[in-house]
């Protein structure tokens, strides 16, 4: 997977070089290049942003600078990327969309600053790529800088080969609609604080059981929202009943 991300704040993205994001670029899994947006400025001061039309508080990002970096970035002969812009107004960023973004081959995020980037940019570039404006949650950050750390994060552990354990996709929460249930390791004991037995029973069916149980109730204590948007079908008959 090919990534370009376009900011005013490179060196935000530093600890994309860390962990496993960064073994993954090392191995040619995720190319990712950051972009300076200054870089398609060019006046003296480098300007990216001027006052809002209609008045208001705050500043705008200028379109001129984002368009000649999405122009360089995704130029027609090529296979335009999907372009994904980090917003408040975003969609909601879930589970089910990174696996859809992990399936892209070219993904250009664009990070907004101040008041947020001129409409146009988004509404030209959506003559010539997918543009998904896309939101961690309900409420505002600094830019999208973070975000796309956060989006960048989910999407890379789905690529093949990244999570040294690829099974440990299939238990974690999100990944049938339902949070995942509690984990435990050693000690047995640990003050005064045991392990359900079940764990220790080696009844692999039983333990799978126990877990589904609990991440059921869990998702329902913590996430009726999943509960309620759950297939019936994917429910276990013995679900039902329990
Ligand atoms: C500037 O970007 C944001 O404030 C932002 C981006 C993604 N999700 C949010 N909830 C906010």
């Amino acid at each position: 997977m090919r990534v370009d991300i376009v900011s005013i704040f490179p060196e935000y993205f530093a600890p994309l070089d860390l962990s496993l994001i960064g073994k993954a670029r090392a191995n040619g899994t995720l190319r990712l290049v950051v972009h300076d947006l200054r870089s398609w400025t060019h006046d003296v001061h480098r300007t990216v942003d001027d006052t809002p039309y209609g008045g208001g508080p705050g500043m705008v990002m200028r379109p001129e600078p984002w368009g000649e970096a999405l122009d360089a970035l995704a130029p027609p002969e090529l296979t335009p990327p999907r372009l994904l812009v980090p917003s408040p107004a975003g969609v909601p960023f879930t589970q089910a969309l990174a696996y859809e973004l992990a399936a892209e081959p070219h993904l250009l995020f664009a990070c907004g600053r101040y008041e947020g980037i001129d409409q146009r940019v988004l509404d030209h570039a959506a003559t010539r790529m997918p543009v998904t404006e896309v939101s961690l949650g309900d409420y505002v950050l600094f830019g999208g800088e973070v975000a796309v750390l956060v989006i960048l994060e989910a999407v890379t552990r789905l690529l093949p080969g990244v999570l040294g354990n690829a099974g440990s996709l299939e238990e974690e929460s999100h990944a049938h609609g339902l949070l995942e249930a509690p984990m435990y390791t050693k000690p047995a004991t640990w003050r005064g604080l045991d392990v359900p037995d079940v764990l220790r029973s080696g009844d692999h069916g039983r333990i799978a059981r126990w877990r589904r149980d609990q991440a059921l109730t869990r998702t329902g204590q913590r996430r009726p929202d999943l509960l309620a948007a759950l297939d019936p079908q994917s429910l276990d008959k013995r679900d039902v009943t329990a």
